[in-house]
């Protein structure tokens, strides 16, 4: 009798954890199918639903084409057959073969390519007729005249504005040419302004978005619910954001808001040079390999030289953060110091903004973006050429602040540097690292903290040796 007790002592833990054992993998089965099946309906939902818009669609073609001989051309019919097979070979269930996502990205640029052949493929411009934006414009609108997978028409959005008693818009759709932001280079015919954004975006396939980048948000809350879900965007601009999350690239900003995949374009490229077809090169940031060839027959010319890599961030963060660098040398010139002295705040600067990139992304940036144009030729370049460089010499020259400067010699347009400054700052002080990041400190005070010109030299000798030798510098 006794014995039978201990026995059932002894062995209670072994008999609870069998049971437990038994309870727990019921438990887990009842869980598992409620999880799976509700994947499963998320999933499925949403490849239904781009599957059901893309079916519809080809089928209202199909249709119309049976009806309407010659409404659309045999090479066209071929594609959309394509389309329709590719459509109708997604099969019902899950299982070996199903790779819905291979699918449906096949699917997604059949429809694009049928699309721009059917002359709805607009490839749209937000660039608010800035200088930039103009001239991306004018390299689009001649290449998709000759892109025989693009409708020929590229909107261009026009912040609209009122330049001597006419709309700007007006003056553009009648002379082919932006007099107020890239006067004296005509714009192709095909180049068409139009003041509403929704208009520009609506049916377009390829959105490319110019304009200064304290006006993102604002532009894209007003298009965000005019976007095709197929649509994917290009960013050139110049800047970077500061939210409660801390620091936001303008692809992750845009993307945020439109839910579509975005891309980055940067480089030397001071627009008015491009505009008189000076050579140089840019770098294109985007993940998918099919979109970046798209994207590069869409901006590359004979003088304009595109490389992709599929770095987007690095490429923005390079944008954005030689213009904080731009401030620097024109404060040099400025104070009237010579080339030696430029090309160390060049070389200082360009050491900060790896690190800075590096500190934010980490290993989400690759070492080599640093060396393409978006990086060190666009350092080059900004700080000898540019109008942040220009600014910033006339504000150590007059005294003057910078906005007061930007309406008196800018005609409208907008700098970009002293606000990066500003928003470097406000990051890398949250952040408690500004000893690691004297020039950016600096550049920052004298802009805004009233701080002499020549202050810009405190504290630069700084140790990068070790940046080079880990993807993300511990600071
Ligand atoms: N200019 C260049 O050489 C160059 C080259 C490459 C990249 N970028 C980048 O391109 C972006 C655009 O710069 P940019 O030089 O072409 O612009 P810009 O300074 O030439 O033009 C200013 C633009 O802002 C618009 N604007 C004014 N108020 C507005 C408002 N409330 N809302 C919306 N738009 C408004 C104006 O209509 C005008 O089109 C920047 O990020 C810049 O860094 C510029
Ligand atoms: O004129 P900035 O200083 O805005 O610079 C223009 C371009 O970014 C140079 O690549």
């Amino acid at each position: 009798m006794d014995d039978d007790v201990f026995n059932s002592i002894v062995n209670l833990e072994d008999e609870f954890e069998d049971i437990g054992y038994i309870e727990g993998l019921e438990a887990g089965k009842i869980a598992g199918r409620i999880e799976g099946r509700e994947m499963g309906c998320d999933n499925g939902l949403d490849i239904g639903r781009d599957l059901g818009f893309y079916h519809g669609w080809v089928q209202q073609w199909v249709r119309a084409a049976a009806a309407h001989p010659g409404l659309v051309s045999d090479r066209v019919l071929k594609k959309l057959t394509a389309l329709q097979d590719a459509i109708d070979e997604v099969p019902m269930a899950n299982g070996e073969g199903a790779d819905f996502g291979d699918r449906l990205k096949a699917i997604q640029l059949k429809f694009k390519t049928a699309s721009a052949m059917l002359g709805i493929n607009a490839a749209a411009e937000l660039p608010s007729s800035s200088l930039s934006g103009t001239t991306a414009a004018r390299i689009v609108g001649a290449n998709v005249a000759k892109l025989a997978d693009f409708d020929d028409t590229v909107k261009i959005w026009v912040h609209e504005e009122i330049v001597d008693g006419r709309k700007l818009t007006d003056i553009i759709n009648t002379e082919h040419e932006n007099v107020k932001y890239l006067p004296g280079h005509k714009l192709p015919d095909n180049v068409v302004a139009v003041p509403d954004a929704t208009d520009a975006v609506r049916g377009a396939t390829h959105i490319i978005i110019v304009l200064p980048h304290q006006y993102i948000q604002q532009l894209l809350d007003s298009v965000h619910g005019s976007i095709l879900p197929n649509a994917s965007a290009m960013s050139l601009i110049k800047g970077i954001g500061i939210s409660d999350q801390g620091m936001t690239t303008m692809t992750q900003l845009i993307h945020r808001t439109l839910a579509i995949p975005v891309s980055s374009l940067s480089g030397a490229n001071i627009a008015n040079e491009i505009a008189e077809e000076k050579y140089c090169e840019t770098t294109i940031g985007c993940q998918d390999p099919d979109e970046a060839i798209v994207w590069r027959s869409l901006f590359n010319t004979p003088y304009f030289q595109v490389n992709c890599v599929a770095d987007v961030i690095g490429v923005e963060f390079c944008g954005a953060l030689k213009n904080v660098v731009a401030v620097g040398a024109g404060f040099i010139d400025g104070l009237g110091l010579g080339n030696n002295t430029k090309a160390a705040i060049i070389r200082i600067g360009f050491l900060e903004m790896r690190r800075l990139a590096m500190h934010i992304a980490g290993g989400g940036i690759q070492e080599s973006t640093f060396m393409e144009s978006c990086g060190l030729a666009d350092v080059i370049t900004t700080c000898y050429g540019g109008r942040n460089r220009r600014l910033a010499e006339e504000f150590v020259r007059t005294g003057k602040p910078m906005p007061q400067l930007e309406l008196e010699l800018l005609n409208g347009q907008k700098l970009q540097g002293y606000l990066t400054a500003g928003e470097v700052h406000s990051y890398i002080d949250s952040c408690g690292v500004t000893d690691h990041f004297p020039l950016f400190t600096n550049i920052y005070q004298i802009c805004y903290e009233s701080k002499p010109p020549h202050t810009i030299f405190a504290g630069l000798n700084v140790d990068f040796s070790r940046d080079t030798k880990t993807p993300s510098p511990s600071l």
